[in-house]
């Protein structure tokens, strides 16, 4: 049986003026998932986000969420959580504070040992008595999900929730959100960052310039039918490069680092993996082997930028399903 969807959008359109921000976007994110959802700047991703939250209505399309249709008012959707342009919180309060006065505004019943044990999960018990005003910007946004996860909300939608988080940030900000989503929740996430979204998410959906260029599990994404840049230090880099001509499927690429005996080629794996038997025939050693871009950002720079520079009319797009 088909997992059932939290996230249902079809043909969803959204301009401001002349602006279309968002231009027949269709989305499935199962329950339980982490979704992700990335494109360059302007693509429409906190658009997107913002209609998933009942911050703003699209004009054209149909939206379900937590399979209740989404309506042409402003409404947040019940069981939705989360944050676009960062969480609103109060700069004078203490992040205890914050949650306690989050909590009567939305006039549930939140004991205080639900606001302490939402500041352990995303690591703030320390602060939890300072004044907001003096957070690091990856501390409000702890204490942004932190807020959400007091609502115990279904379907968590955070922009760029990683933005300005250290080491230990992140770590906490990727358990929580494992946790939630092996404890049934959805989460849709945006983030620029591609390693990001491989260490959390299942899927994602690549945006740009308004419409769904990918969407499916990232394996998909980063397939290996795609030639990369990789950089190769040998034992004998003019060996190298010679038997690099000579391979077939091998290119040479950039150059400059050749003082420091580093040689960059482009090739699919197979052709890449012919050199290094070559090389090794040869008596080269191999020092290091390494993408210059990883295949995930290469395929993503692959469908961004062929977007916005080709601006077809009717763009192709490859969609794969997970379900
Ligand atoms: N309130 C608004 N008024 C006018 N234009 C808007 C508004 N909100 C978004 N836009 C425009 O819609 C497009 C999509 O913006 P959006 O913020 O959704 O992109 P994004 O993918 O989140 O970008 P970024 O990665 O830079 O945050 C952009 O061209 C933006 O300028």
């Amino acid at each position: 049986m088909d997992t059932p969807l939290a996230v249902r959008a079809r043909g969803i359109t959204k301009s401001f003026g002349e602006v279309v921000a968002l231009d027949e976007i269709d989305l499935d994110v199962a329950q339980g998932q982490i979704h992700g959802v990335a494109g360059p700047n302007g693509a429409g991703k906190t658009t997107l986000l913002g209609l998933l939250l009942g911050l703003a209505v699209a004009d054209e399309g149909r939206l379900e969420i937590l399979d209740s249709p989404v309506g042409r008012t402003l409404d947040a959707p019940g069981g939705v959580a989360g944050f676009v342009d960062g969480p609103g919180l109060y700069p004078s309060l203490t992040a205890r504070k914050n949650l306690a006065a989050l909590a009567t505004l939305r006039g549930g019943d939140t004991r205080a040992a639900d606001i302490d044990d939402a500041l352990a999960q995303v690591g703030l018990t320390d602060v939890a008595d300072d004044r907001v005003r003096g957070f690091s910007l990856g501390m409000r946004q702890r204490l942004g999900l932190a807020a959400a996860l007091l609502t115990r909300p279904r379907l968590l939608v955070l922009d760029e929730p990683s933005n300005g988080l250290d080491p230990a940030g992140k770590k906490h900000v990727h358990g929580v959100l494992k946790r939630l989503a092996s404890e049934g929740a959805t989460v849709v996430l945006s983030s620029h960052r591609m390693d990001d979204l491989e260490a959390l998410c299942s899927e994602v959906t690549i945006i740009a310039t308004g419409r769904v260029v990918f969407t499916g599990p990232l394996g998909k994404l980063s397939s290996e039918s795609q030639e990369l840049d990789y950089r190769l230090l040998t034992s004998d880099r003019e060996t190298a490069r010679a038997l690099a001509l000579e391979t077939p499927g091998v290119h040479l690429g950039d150059e400059s680092g050749k003082d420091s005996g580093l040689l960059v080629v482009r090739a699919l794996v197979p052709a890449l993996d012919d050199l290094v038997v070559r090389l090794v025939h040869a008596g080269v050693a191999l020092r290091e082997l390494a993408p210059v871009v990883s295949p995930l950002e290469a395929a993503f720079l692959a469908l961004t930028e062929t977007e916005s520079d080709a601006a077809p009319e009717h763009p192709s797009q490859q969609q794969e399903s997970a379900r």
